[in-house]
């Protein structure tokens, strides 16, 4: 630990240097040969000059080839890296349609330094792009495949979770909904020491305030009204392996200072047991919201910020979005059979522009709807009404939550009924954060919360439908993950 980290923890000696060199690079997000996007040429010098046949372009340890394609003049572009900063760009002597960020150009003009930190979208001859950024760190062998990703945003991100792996310190990872909290709490499960052990992911938004601490840590027989037989709560089901508390600023009140004791001491008390029992378990927690603002126990804050890992938005490290385009393309042949169809360089010029406020989340879902579009003759677009962005409780930009507002409750209630009464599905078809859908739900006239529902009716809704757990949440009207909880901790069905 550094004596000089104010924050005493490991995160800052990650934190890349303020001297630290950085390079002009250049990533391919889009080519006709789909195997070349996210090759890169990194600049070993201030001048670069991009054409058909130079520079070369290389996957870590990969071959090095220029573009190549026809739509790409042999005159190249050149960039020059000055002294002052900023980047000049000259375009090629030639007929080539050149875009920068989506405007035609056709005369010299300089970049600001601060454009090339998310990353500048260079469109050649209308088939290639590129996207020009900094580099502060080498390329790594990307071996998480769950976390794609070249940019110095996404390198530094797995270094972290290798650090983070390698320590027992609790993790809390922030960032906005979609820019994958979860698969970085899941990378670094498994590339810890404890990857044989189970990991739990628990979501702490969804606990029911009453029955949450019965929940996380067990309860005996008889406990509580209804609590039919023992159970071990979250924390003994983790064991040695990981807990993972998902949208920990969720977690109800009076749960905060019994997971700081856990923290603390590793103790905590069944509901109804005499004695304590101890934690084996590494924590991980996520929030997309800021825990220093208020509301969230400050002390348990302290202790969770073990080692804090940050995930960058989507909008800040442009250079991955051409790999995360691809790797939904491969979703569509490995499900389909046949290869994706085709979707138009313009599009994909958009999709590298946007500002994707869901992250890799919703970055997918509008590429799985435009393949929908492109399959059926349609042209795709960007500004669908599905594709509204997924936007965080906290943070959000204003125009993601006016459209938020636009959501009418019978378009909530629709997606829950579709959707089996699952919160996380009705939320993904609706393109809205789980937090977000969690609020239209207390917000909707005609869905219930299950704390409002009496116990004799669900008694009267399972003697009804059976045991099937979504049929009883449909005709109670309540979400399905809550009722299901609850019918495990009852030792009824689930
Ligand atoms: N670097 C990445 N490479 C590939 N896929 C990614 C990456 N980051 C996120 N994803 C995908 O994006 C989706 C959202 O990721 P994830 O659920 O981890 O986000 P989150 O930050 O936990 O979101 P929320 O806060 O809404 O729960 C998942 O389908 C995940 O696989």
């Amino acid at each position: 630990m550094s004596s000089t980290d104010p924050d005493h923890t490991l995160t800052s000696l990650l934190a890349p240097r303020q001297d630290a060199p950085r390079l002009l690079a250049l990533t391919i997000l889009w080519h006709p040969d789909a195997e070349r996007i996210g090759e890169q040429f990194i600049a070993p010098s201030a001048e670069v000059a991009v054409g058909r046949f130079a520079p070369p372009f290389a996957a870590p340890a990969g071959a090095a080839l220029p573009l190549g394609h026809r739509c790409v003049a042999r005159e190249p572009l050149r960039l020059h890296y000055r002294p002052d900063g900023q980047v000049a760009l000259a375009p090629p002597a030639s007929r080539m349609h050149l875009e920068v960020d989506g405007a035609a150009v056709g005369a010299p003009l300089l970049l600001a330094a601060a454009r090339l930190d998310a990353g500048v979208v260079l469109g050649l001859g209308g088939a290639v792009l590129l996207c020009l950024h900094w580099m502060d760190r080498l390329p790594d062998g990307a071996d998480m495949p769950a976390l794609l990703g070249v940019s110095s945003a996404a390198i530094r991100l797995r270094g972290q979770i290798r650090q983070a792996a390698a320590t027992d310190l609790p993790v809390l990872l922030l960032g906005e909904t979609g820019s994958g909290k979860e698969v970085a709490a899941r990378a670094i499960h498994a590339a810890g020491a404890r990857r044989a052990e189970p990991m739990v992911a628990v979501n702490m938004a969804t606990l029911n305030e009453a029955l949450a601490a019965a929940d996380l840590f067990g309860a005996e027989k008889g406990a509580y009204t209804g609590a039919l037989a023992a159970r071990p709560g979250w924390f003994a089901e983790a064991g040695a392996g990981t807990l993972f508390l998902d949208e920990i600023g969720n977690a109800p009140a009076p749960i905060q200072p019994m997971l700081l004791r856990v923290l603390e001491s590793g103790e905590y008390r069944p509901l109804g047991a005499r004695r304590d029992a101890r934690s084996q378990a590494r924590l991980i927690a996520a929030t997309d919201q800021d825990l220093a603002a208020g509301g969230f126990n400050q002390p348990l804050l302290r202790r969770l910020e073990g080692f804090v890992i940050r995930l960058p938005p989507l909008r800040e490290r442009r250079a991955d979005i051409g790999l995360l385009i691809r790797q939904v393309l491969r979703g569509w042949a490995a499900r389909g059979g046949a290869a994706a169809p085709a979707l138009p360089a313009a599009f994909v010029d958009q999709l590298c522009r946007h500002d994707w406020p869901g992250n890799v989340r919703q970055l997918a879902g509008a590429v799985q709807r435009a393949l929908l579009d492109v399959d059926a003759g349609l042209a795709p677009r960007l500004d669908a009404p599905a594709a509204a962005p997924a936007p965080g409780p906290a943070g959000a930009a204003p125009a993601a939550r006016a459209r938020l507002a636009e959501l009418s409750p019978q378009a909530v209630l629709d997606a829950l009924q579709q959707n089996g009464w699952r919160i996380r599905a009705a939320a993904l078809a609706l393109g809205v954060s789980r937090p977000s859908m969690y609020k239209l739900i207390d917000a909707h006239p005609d869905i219930r919360s299950l704390a409002a529902i009496a116990p004799e009716e669900i008694d009267a809704a399972l003697a009804r439908h059976g045991p099937d757990a979504q049929r009883c949440a449909a005709a109670l009207r309540t979400p399905s993950e809550p009722l299901r909880r609850h019918l495990r901790l009852r030792g009824g069905p689930a």
